[in-house]
């Protein structure tokens, strides 16, 4: 009769489960770790070698002190060991291509809730090398801006174990820019907000010498000042992303901006980029230049041309239907020629109530001339933006409370405006609502002076009847498209693109290889 009396030292579930319940609270996790861990090859003195190959810092549990337990792995970026000491994961918030983002908690103050991105170190595509390597460029990447710009996600913590990577990053409780438009085209007043932020983040980019190589509403999310969760300018005006202002996202208005740019997976520095670095994204925010040629900086500004395209219709540019009807599995040659070639339509319903001014702006940055097209630094100064502006609160150094980003905002804007003047916020002039509807260009009762806010615009003039539409400035014609551009492109050397390795929900993407 075959019993565990007879058989002692048989490997049995019993067996496994008696020794997980018989080692202390610590040592379970480590028995854990081992048991999912690949086995060693060999027992004995072989074993802590191939162990220690592995990465596993290979210690008896008899013998380790306590504070051992806490580094089970030899750390492989330098990172810390402790996550699970440090957070609970609580639900998945996000899925992306290369990790899943979690709502955790902080164990120590529960109340206190984070993002976590978990990226595995191993992938099917890519050996642990290169996946350890592309966690390495992203976090470089992120964490020379992280703290640095206010436009840009905080990372907060680096955790690691033997399989993934933990980036604890700040919680943005209204989730990606994406699902706002799920409703349809934002009001215009909100656009102005959004794409300030939008504008910020590049810019701040782009003086660190990165490009962020994939602007697109996906990669923006939604702060507390966005949703109304938090207390301050934004909720007193109702919250949620519709009434959004843009005032309180200018430093010195609200603490936190309503969107900040996240995920830095694609962005290059410009020494890459001078190289002739490629990167994969999603070819309906490609820059013409992006199908045939090297590309500089500039290819993030036109990216924001086609966002802010879509906020303010609900539809990508040179595409003739809602954003939710373009197809996924368009050919990418035909994004090319599209992009390459088709006009800039202003010509829908969608586009009767927006003013001139955007309609400027979008052309300005749609430029298919890399050399003559906006940078986000002239774009935050468009007279655009000034029209928005309803109740100024005119930035200064000490806006910053401390805090190292905003301060270094403030301070940029006002040595970028020393033409600023104070428009006092209980002026009739700055009390004054923005146009609701501006189908008209109409700015009847609302004189927004926005020279003395120092955007370097025009002054907008009150309505007068047949000349409401606000005369733009001479330096700012609205450009008409140049198709002869995209007859260039047809003979680029694109070679191959998969439109099947979409990243985007809602756009077609591709990874693009040139020959
Ligand atoms: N800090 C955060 N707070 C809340 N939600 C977040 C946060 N970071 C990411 N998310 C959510 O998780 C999703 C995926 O995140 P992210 O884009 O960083 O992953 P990824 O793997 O790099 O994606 P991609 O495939 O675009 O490269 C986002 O679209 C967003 O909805």
């Amino acid at each position: 009769m075959r019993s565990s009396a007879l058989f002692p030292r048989a490997p049995c579930r019993e067996r496994l489960s008696t020794l997980r319940a018989n080692v202390c609270a610590l040592c379970k996790r480590h028995v854990r770790a081992a048991v999912s861990a690949p086995r060693p090859a060999r027992r004995g003195r072989g074993a802590s070698r191939s162990a220690r190959k592995a990465g596993f810092q290979v210690q008896s549990c008899a013998v380790a002190a306590p504070e051992r337990h806490v580094a089970l792995y030899r750390s492989e970026l330098g990172y810390r060991t402790d996550f699970a000491a440090q957070y609970s994961l609580l639900e998945i918030i996000g899925k992306g291509n290369f990790g899943t983002v979690w709502l955790a908690a902080s164990r120590e103050e529960p109340s206190h809730q984070v993002a976590v991105k978990v990226v595995p170190k191993s992938r099917e595509d890519r050996s642990h090398e290169e996946s350890l390597e592309c966690i390495r460029r992203e976090v470089a990447m992120w964490g020379s801006l992280s703290g640095d710009s206010r436009y840009v996600a905080e990372l907060l913590g680096l955790y690691e174990d033997v399989h993934n990577v933990y980036l604890v990053q700040q919680l943005c409780q209204g989730g990606d820019l994406s699902e706002a438009l799920k409703d349809g085209p934002l009001p215009e007043a909100c656009c102005a907000a959004v794409m300030w932020c939008v504008l910020s983040a590049i810019r701040d980019c782009h003086d660190h010498r990165l490009a962020l190589m994939d602007v697109k509403p996906q990669n923006f999310l939604l702060t507390a000042a966005a949703t109304g969760v938090a207390e301050g300018p934004s909720s007193s005006s109702g919250g949620g992303v519709r009434h959004l202002r843009l005032e309180d996202q200018v430093a010195g208005g609200s603490a936190c901006p309503c969107v900040v740019a996240c995920d830095f997976g694609c962005s290059l520095s410009y020494t890459e980029l001078m190289r002739g670095a490629k990167r994969a994204g999603s070819p309906v925010f490609f820059a013409p230049e992006q199908f045939t040629s090297s590309y500089g900086l500039v290819v993030d500004e036109w990216a924001a041309g086609v966002m802010l395209y879509l906020l303010l219709s609900g539809r990508y540019p040179f595409w003739d239907c809602k954003r939710d009807e373009l197809d996924k599995t368009l050919p990418a040659y035909q994004v090319m020629l599209a992009v390459c070639s088709a006009p800039i339509a202003f010509g829908g319903p969608e586009w009767r109530g927006i003013s001139r001014e955007a309609r400027d702006l979008v052309s300005q940055l749609l430029d298919r001339n890399p050399a003559t097209r906006l940078t986000a630094d002239a774009a935050l100064e468009h007279p655009w933006f000034a029209r928005w502006m309803t109740a100024p609160r005119p930035p200064s150094p000490e806006a910053g409370n401390g805090n190292v980003a905003a301060t270094k905002d403030a301070a940029r804007t006002t040595k970028k405006s020393p033409r600023r003047g104070r428009a006092s916020s209980d002026s009739p002039a700055a009390a004054a609502p923005p146009p609701e509807d501006s189908a008209a260009g109409c700015c009847c009762g609302t004189p927004v002076q926005s020279a003395a806010l120092g955007f370097g615009g025009p002054t907008l003039s009150p309505c007068c009847g047949a000349s409401n539409i606000v005369p733009l400035p001479s330096h700012a014609p609205v450009r008409a498209t140049t198709p002869s551009a995209g007859q260039a492109a047809t003979s680029a050397s694109v070679a191959a693109m998969d439109v099947a390795g979409s990243d985007d929900e809602d756009a077609p993407s591709c990874s693009v290889d040139f020959l």
